[in-house]
């Protein structure tokens, strides 16, 4: 069984890459970072370590890498050859890969099935890849190919080992797929294959990343610059439950969750959040505040509906307050989001790009 994986990073190395080894597959990363191709293609293997007291560490072997950029013959054919594709790149690169991939769907001479998944932190991400790549090519073209959506949770922080491909990864993962939308027999071991996905996506995206979202927003006013040290301040801990307290009555209200159920899983993420095995800068969590800010996504969808619902939603309201003020001049969305707010202002910049009504605004200015 071949994969070809979109995005040699973090998530792609240090999960994705994984799980699809474990299952015996032969992975082929295709990305556009020159130096972690080569070494894919050098070593041919990397080490995973887990986080954790007396962490395991496992060698994922047979691997090799493709420069999407430069070696467009390579990818033709292993494209032409993969029973799975799957995406860690983010959520905005997404229409780049479906240029990349649209004309190789269109070209294969096979009719075997093909599952093409997008393992982004983002609502149905692969619903957008699949919409993209049909403005490219006929779907009469994508004959026996899946686009199950799925959701991901793992966290890996930006990477500092002495070997370019070795990772650090928590021990905690969780891969979810869509069952319906798989196309073939052979389903992937170690990964949870549900109907719905939707509560699944929710339920990770409004805890695990609206929660590292108030983490890393918050904690940057006060000056910290990991989630260990943040996690370490009381005020923060406390901020981050009456964030979490506001989602969890947002996925209560939509989703079959029982109240009780949703607090276990809160404390276990909060346990998540404390790994003292783990260093992960809140540069990294808070990174791509536009995307953070957009209606879907992690802060804002939770916030409009308690609004619109008049549930308590003081402490999403603060959490806008705090990314607007989030301090990254390396983010490339933070510098554009204040050339946007100074020449649009605040009420401009979040009616907008977070499309949010006079009365939330005015409510989300006076929250702190
Ligand atoms: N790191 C985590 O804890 C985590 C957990 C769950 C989900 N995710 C999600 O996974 C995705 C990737 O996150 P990450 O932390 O691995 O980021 P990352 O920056 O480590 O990896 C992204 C990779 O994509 C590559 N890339 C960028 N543009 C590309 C292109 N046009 N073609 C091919 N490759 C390209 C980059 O070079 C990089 O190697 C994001 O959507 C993120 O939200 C991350
Ligand atoms: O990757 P982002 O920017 O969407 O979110 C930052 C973190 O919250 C995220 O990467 C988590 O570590 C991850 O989603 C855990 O599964």
């Amino acid at each position: 069984m071949k994969a070809v994986h979109f995005g040699a990073g973090n998530i792609g190395r240090g999960f994705i890459g994984k799980v699809l080894h474990d299952n015996g597959y032969e992975v082929t990363f295709a990305d556009v970072n020159a130096e972690i191709i080569d070494a894919l293609n050098r070593d041919h293997e990397y080490t995973v370590h887990i986080s954790e007291e007396d962490g395991a560490s496992y060698r994922i072997k047979g691997v090799d890498g493709i420069h999407t950029a430069n070696d467009a013959d390579q990818l033709a054919e292993a494209i032409s050859e993969a029973d799975l594709i799957t995406t860690a790149v983010g959520v905005n690169i997404l229409p780049i890969i479906a240029r990349t991939l649209a004309p190789h769907l269109a070209n294969r001479t096979t009719d075997r099935p093909l599952n093409i998944i997008a393992c982004e932190n983002a609502v149905l991400a692969t619903d957008t890849l699949k919409a993209a790549i049909l403005a490219e090519v006929d779907g009469a073209s994508l004959s026996n190919i899946g686009f199950p959506n799925s959701a991901v949770d793992r966290i890996v922080p930006i990477q500092k080992n002495d070997n370019i491909l070795d990772v650090k990864v928590e021990p905690f993962y969780e891969w979810v797929i869509e069952s319906d939308s798989w196309v073939g027999e052979d389903k992937l071991d170690g990964v949870n294959y549900v109907e719905n996905l939707m509560p699944y996506i929710e339920r990770k995206l409004f805890t695990v990343n609206t929660g590292h979202a108030a983490i890393a927003y918050y904690g940057k006013t006060l000056g910290y610059t990991t989630v260990s040290e943040a996690m370490d301040d009381e005020k923060v801990v406390a901020y981050l439950r009456q964030v979490l307290g506001e989602t969890t009555r947002y996925l209560t209200e939509n989703y079959d969750f029982m109240e009780e159920q949703q607090k276990q899983y809160i404390e276990k993420i909060i346990a998540r959040f404390r790994n003292p095995y783990l260093s992960d800068d809140l540069d990294r969590v808070g990174r791509g505040v536009l995307r953070k800010l957009s209606p879907n996504d992690r802060i804002i969808k939770p916030l409009v509906y308690l609004h619109e619902n008049n549930m308590d939603h003081g402490a999403l309201s603060k959490l806008v307050m705090f990314a607007l003020q989030f301090d990254n001049s390396d983010d490339p969305e933070q510098v554009e989001m204040n050339g946007r707010i100074e020449s649009a202002g605040t009420d401009g910049f979040l009616a907008e790009h977070s499309k949010l009504d006079s009365k939330l605004i005015e409510e989300i200015k006076s929250s702190i």
